[in-house]
């Protein structure tokens, strides 16, 4: 990726930077998730430039396009990330820092037995009341009359907001994609506006401080292929933070690579473990090639793995 896209992508470890460094310094913040093809987003920090406008969207094609757009049209304050809106919500964000969230035609997942991947859920909401700020705004539109009720339930549910009626055929500032397209099958839209009025905040989990993840074990006396490769399959943890180890690839050098996946409340996370032998000891960290959020699940994750290659 060119260093001009690396600027507008966050990646895990240029968010905790900019984090850091940046977020601080930002007292007005505007967050879409689900952005699509970007134009909403682009659209408003073009209107807004003293503002930081974030887009958060688990399609890595569509940050790659709307960050290509967004380095086009010479717009500084624009920052994405890749990944569970929800999850990012609450963790990348300062607690009650961001002035609007706005989620544009979410995919509605009308079955039953998907209802767990539709965005806007009670957990989703729990953790929109904790980034916004104290009078800070929610706007959601759809196509879906039955999304935007159980939406607007969700919400009333939780204490820290103050819920609108539902708005039928209300013209946006700006059309999206999925709008035009609605629009143009003669579908009506639905919109829900709710705000923040008492303070509400969630315990985040991400450890934002970018320490290396080393762990050592004791090097198991032969070091084998053979006695590797039952690490592959082993899985632990508890509800809210799971790991698995998958695949393993031998490299030359008695060095190895470990698949690992982890899962914090639904957040999944892939990567490779690098095993090396290191004065008499297996050095285990995470491989260059692969950035991700240190969160309780990863580093479970590889003191997990310690454990197994001292009893190999
Ligand atoms: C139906 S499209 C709508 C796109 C755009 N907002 C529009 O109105 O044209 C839904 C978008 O949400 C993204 N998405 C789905 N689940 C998400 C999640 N949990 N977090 C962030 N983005 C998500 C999808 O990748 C997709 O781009």
């Amino acid at each position: 990726m060119s260093w001009a896209l690396n600027k507008v992508i966050l990646s895990p470890y240029e968010a905790s930077v900019f984090r850091r460094e940046t977020l601080p310094t930002c007292d007005d913040v505007t967050v879409e998730i689900g952005f699509g093809n970007g134009e909403f987003l682009l659209d408003m920090a073009s209107r807004n430039e003293r503002g930081f406008c974030f887009g958060i969207e688990v399609s890595m094609t569509s940050i790659l396009k709307a960050a290509r757009k967004c380095l086009m049209r010479r717009l500084p304050n624009v920052r994405l990330l890749c990944g569970d809106g929800s999850f990012l919500l609450r963790e990348f964000f300062l607690p009650e820092s961001v002035g609007r969230v706005y989620v544009n035609f979410p995919c509605p997942w009308p079955k039953k037995r998907h209802a767990k991947r539709r965005l806007v859920t009670p957990g989703f909401v729990c953790n929109l009341a904790h980034a916004l700020k104290v009078k800070g705004a929610f706007e959601l539109a759809s196509d879906e009359r039955w999304y935007i009720e159980d939406a607007r339930t969700c919400l009333l549910e939780n204490p820290a907001f103050e819920v609108g009626d539902v708005l039928v055929g209300e013209s946006s500032s700006f059309r999206t994609k999925y709008e035009e397209k609605w629009i143009s099958m003669g579908k009506s839209i639905y919109r829900l506006k709710a705000t923040k009025h008492v303070p509400f905040r969630v315990e985040p989990v991400v450890d934002w401080e970018v320490t290396a993840l080393n762990v050592k074990a004791k090097r198991p006396d032969v070091w084998e292929a053979s006695r590797l490769s039952c690490l592959c399959g082993l899985t632990g943890g508890e509800e809210r933070f799971r790991w698995t180890f998958k695949d393993l690839f031998l490299g030359s050098q008695e060095t190895a690579l470990l698949q690992a996946i982890t899962v914090d409340d639904g957040f999944e996370q892939k990567f490779y473990i690098r095993l090396v032998p290191c004065e008499g000891e297996v050095l285990i960290k995470l491989d260059d090639a692969s950035s991700i959020y240190r969160t309780p699940a990863v580093k479970r994750s590889f003191a997990a793995l310690a454990e197994e290659i001292e009893r190999l």
